[in-house]
């Protein structure tokens, strides 16, 4: 497994302020979005392209296009929800599943209560949004999910990783056959007695939707 830690200063100085208790919702939502878009230009580093030309007023240019099939942006709701805009901003050509996944407190195990995605995923490159890689059960089972449609090409993307997390994945997908790729703005210290990743930021679904 790859691990990217984004190393720039736009990059840390909005992370910053995401993490900060008193940053309010509409603010969360906006620099969530904004890091997004920066972790995507690295995440899409490799994205498939074809080459194309095209006539410019003045000559032929040789050039690039998106390949097909198009890359799939998976949101993991709630929290990844808020990461969506800010990657098809980057990506406005790219396809959108879904996959609806609670972990559940008491046992930090990762439940799925909702999943519409493409049937057939093969030669698909597929972006995973979430912000947060905590113990890594979630994000596990949405490429076990991916992986089954025959997806073997997934990039996840998230604004914070603990390394217990990262730990996690490379175990589960060590056998390498599908190799994946982890973007994140920063690798934190650890998790807490709670599964909360320290120093962290709190609850991310909540910080952008509210406590439910
Ligand atoms: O790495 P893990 O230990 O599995 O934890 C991380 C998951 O927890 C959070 O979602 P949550 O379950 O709070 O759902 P929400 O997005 O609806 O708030 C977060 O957005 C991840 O999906
Ligand atoms: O720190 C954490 C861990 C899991 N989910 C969150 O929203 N935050
Ligand atoms: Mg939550």
């Amino acid at each position: 497994m790859e691990t990217l830690v984004v190393d720039h200063p736009l990059v840390a100085h909005k992370l910053t302020t995401l993490r900060d208790v008193r940053t309010d919702s509409p603010t969360f939502r906006r620099l969530a979005d904004e890091l997004v878009t920066l972790l995507a230009y690295e995440a899409t580093r490799d994205v498939r392209v074809t080459d194309v030309t095209v006539d410019t007023p003045l000559a032929p240019a040789h050039g690039v296009r998106l390949a097909r099939p198009v890359p799939l942006v998976v949101p993991i709701l709630r929290a990844g929800l808020g990461m969506l805009d800010g990657m098809t901003r980057l990506l406005p050509t790219a396809e959108v599943g879904f996959l609806g996944m609670i972990r559940d407190e008491s046992t930090l195990k990762a439940q799925t209560y909702a999943t519409r995605l493409p049937e057939d995923l093969s030669g698909r490159q597929c972006y995973v949004l979430d912000p947060m890689l905590a113990t890594g059960g979630t994000l596990a089972a949405a490429i076990h999910f991916l992986f089954d449609r025959g997806a073997r090409d997934v990039t996840a993307i998230c604004l914070l990783a603990a390394p217990e997390g990262i730990a996690y994945l490379d175990e589960a997908f060590r056998s390498g056959d599908r190799p994946i790729r982890v973007v994140t703005a920063a690798l934190d210290e650890r998790l807490n007695e709670n599964g909360y990743i320290v120093p962290g930021l709190g609850d991310a679904g909540d910080r952008l939707y509210g406590v439910v």
